[in-house]
C-alpha cells in the first residue's frame, strides 16, 4: 500500500487509539540509527533470500493456530511455503518444530522464542512504534537479519509496507516480496486472545480486552483490503 493512502488510515488509527505520530516517529528514528550501526536487510535481499517461492503461510496468534499448523503439517510440504510468523505465533511453530523464514514483530511476543527462531535462520522484520522504544532500544540489537519497518513516513533502512498489526503487516509483507497466494493460519480475530499473543497469560484462551479487540478489528479490516485490493490470493483456514 502507498504510504499517501497509508497515512489516510494511520491518522484514523492513531485518532482512534490515541497514539503518538511523533513517539512513533522517534520510535522509528531510534530503530533506524541502530539499524545504520548494526547493518540491515534491504527489501531485496529479503525478496532474494525467499524468492525460492511465491505461496506464503502467515501464522496469526488466534485461537485456531495449533490445529492449523497441525493440518498444514498433514497437507502440505511446508518446504514449499515460505512461512511468516507474526510475533507470539513463533512460540507455536517453534514447538511443532517449524522453523519460520521470517518473524513480524513490534517485540512484544515471547522474546526468547523469537531470537530462537533468529539463531535457527529466521530473518526478522521489527516494527517500531511510539509505545515499544524501550524495547527498540534494549532488544533490536539482539537480532541478526533485520529489515525495520514504520507505520509513520519511511526514513532511512526503514520501511512501510502498509497494515497495522504483526499479523496484517506480515501480509502487507508478503504482498511486497511478490506473493501470488498467502494462506492465513491461527488469523481469527474476534474476541479471544491466547497464550501465544499474551505470553503470561495463566490460561491458553481468554477474552479479550477492548484494547486488543480493537486492534483485531483493524487487523481484519487491512486483511480484507489486501483481499479486494492486491493481485493476490488469500486462504483463511477458517472458511
Ligand atoms: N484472536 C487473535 N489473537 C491474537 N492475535 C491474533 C488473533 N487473530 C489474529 N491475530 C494476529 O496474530 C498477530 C500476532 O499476535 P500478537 O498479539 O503476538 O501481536 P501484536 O500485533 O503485537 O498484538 P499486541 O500489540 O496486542 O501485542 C496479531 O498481530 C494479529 O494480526
Ligand atoms: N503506537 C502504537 N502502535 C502500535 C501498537 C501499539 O500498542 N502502540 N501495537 C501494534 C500491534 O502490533 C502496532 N502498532
Ligand atoms: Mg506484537
Amino acid at each position: 500500500m502507498e504510504f499517501g493512502l497509508w497515512e489516510k488510515y494511520y491518522k484514523d488509527i492513531i485518532e482512534d487509539f490515541g497514539f503518538s505520530r511523533s513517539g512513533d516517529e522517534k520510535s522509528a528514528k531510534l530503530l533506524d540509527e541502530i539499524l545504520s550501526t548494526e547493518g540491515c536487510l534491504t527489501l531485496d535481499d529479503l525478496s532474494q533470500i525467499v524468492g525460492f517461492s511465491d505461496k506464503f503461510i502467515v501464522f496469526g496468534a488466534g485461537p485456531s493456530l495449533k490445529n492449523h499448523v497441525l493440518m498444514l503439517k498433514e497437507n502440505h510440504d511446508l518446504k514449499d511455503y515460505v512461512l511468516v510468523a507474526a510475533d507470539g505465533a513463533t512460540t507455536a511453530l517453534i514447538e511443532e518444530k517449524i522453523s519460520p523464514d521470517i518473524v513480524c514483530t513490534d517485540l512484544d511476543g515471547n522474546v526468547d522464542d523469537i531470537l530462537l527462531a533468529n539463531l535457527r535462520g529466521a530473518n526478522m522484520v521489527i516494527h517500531a512504534h511510539g509505545d515499544n522504544i524501550d524495547k527498540v532500544a534494549t532488544l533490536s540489537s539482539l537480532f541478526s537479519n533485520v529489515l525495520g519497518t514504520t507505520q509513520a513516513q519511511p526514513i532511512g533502512n526503514l520501511y512501510n509496507f502498509g497494515g497495522f498489526t504483526d499479523g496484517d503487516r506480515a501480509l502487507f509483507l508478503s504482498v511486497a516480496l511478490g506473493a501470488s497466494e498467502i494462506i492465513l493460519a491461527g488469523m481469527d480475530f474476534g474476541d479471544k486472545v491466547t497464550k501465544y499473543s499474551r505470553p503470561d497469560l495463566e490460561v491458553k484462551v481468554e477474552g479479550a480486552d477492548e484494547f486488543k479487540r480493537k486492534k483485531l478489528l483493524y487487523a481484519e479490516k487491512f486483511t480484507n483490503w489486501i483481499t479486494e485490493n492486491e493481485p493476490v490470493n488469500v486462504i483463511n483456514l477458517l472458511e
